[in-house]
């Protein structure tokens, strides 16, 4: 039966990546995705962003919306302080079962916690189930029409507090208009827009960076 792309990408991390060695799991991941075959992975330009927003947050709890294969995942964890967690959503099954894999041949399954379904189902209990207070950095990755409505729930669950950042790929491409119009106009975000490009490609995109006021 015909391999998945994501079934491919695993494959390549394994074929060319050291077990045990985070950055070298997102460089087979990048050569992959320019060499073979393109992925919705945020990629090494956007990804430079991300290291760079997560280094300055040195965030203690992490939020992940939008999974899919694990690399921005391992970008994430690989820069986190020892006792540092992110919880990441995944809607699909298929792509969670293969990011429990990247995340596993890095090494860092003991910070990820990789959680299958429905963001807007899952916000709602994540004091319960995970023991979580509140969220130093929320990573939005996943179904542009869900950003707006999450960030709001988010607000209303009482996940965020002052000082929380959100980081939002794909504001340009696929683009999230009424996300961006909500965050850049609302009194209780300060936001940053951070111009790259879509991965492995010359589109536009970019990254929006939101400091919550409380
Ligand atoms: C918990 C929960 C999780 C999800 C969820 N889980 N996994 C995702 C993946 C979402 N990501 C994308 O769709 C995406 C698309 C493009 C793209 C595609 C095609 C083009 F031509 C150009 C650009 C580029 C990107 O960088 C993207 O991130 N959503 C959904 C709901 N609830
Ligand atoms: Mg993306």
């Amino acid at each position: 039966t015909q391999s998945t792309r994501p079934q491919r990408l695993l494959h390549a991390v394994q074929k060319n990546a050291t077990r045990g060695d985070p950055r070298s799991v997102v460089k087979a991941i990048d050569n992959f995705c320019r060499q073979k075959e393109w992925a919705m992975n945020v990629g090494d330009e956007k990804g430079c962003i991300l290291d760079s927003v997560v280094s300055e947050v040195n965030p203690v709890t992490v939020l992940e919306l939008g999974t899919y294969c694990g690399y921005s995942t391992v970008r994430i964890a690989s820069l986190l302080p020892p006792r540092a967690k992110i919880i990441t959503l995944e809607f699909n099954p298929d792509y969670a079962k293969i990011a429990r894999q990247v995340i596993a041949w890095a090494g860092l399954e003991d910070k990820i916690q990789v959680v299958e379904g429905p963001s807007g189902e899952w916000i709602p209990k994540m004091k319960e189930q995970f023991g979580v207070k509140t969220f130093d950095l929320v990573f939005l990755d996943h179904w542009k029409d869900r950003y707006l409505p999450d960030t709001k729930l988010l607000e209303d669950c009482g996940l965020l507090r002052k000082g929380s950042i959100l980081l939002a790929d794909n504001v340009i491409c696929p683009g999230t208009p009424d996300y961006l119009e909500y965050v850049r106009n609302s009194p209780r975000y300060k936001s940053q827009y951070f111009k790259s490009h879509l991965e492995y490609t010359k589109a536009e995109d970019g990254l929006e960076k939101s400091v919550f006021l409380g």
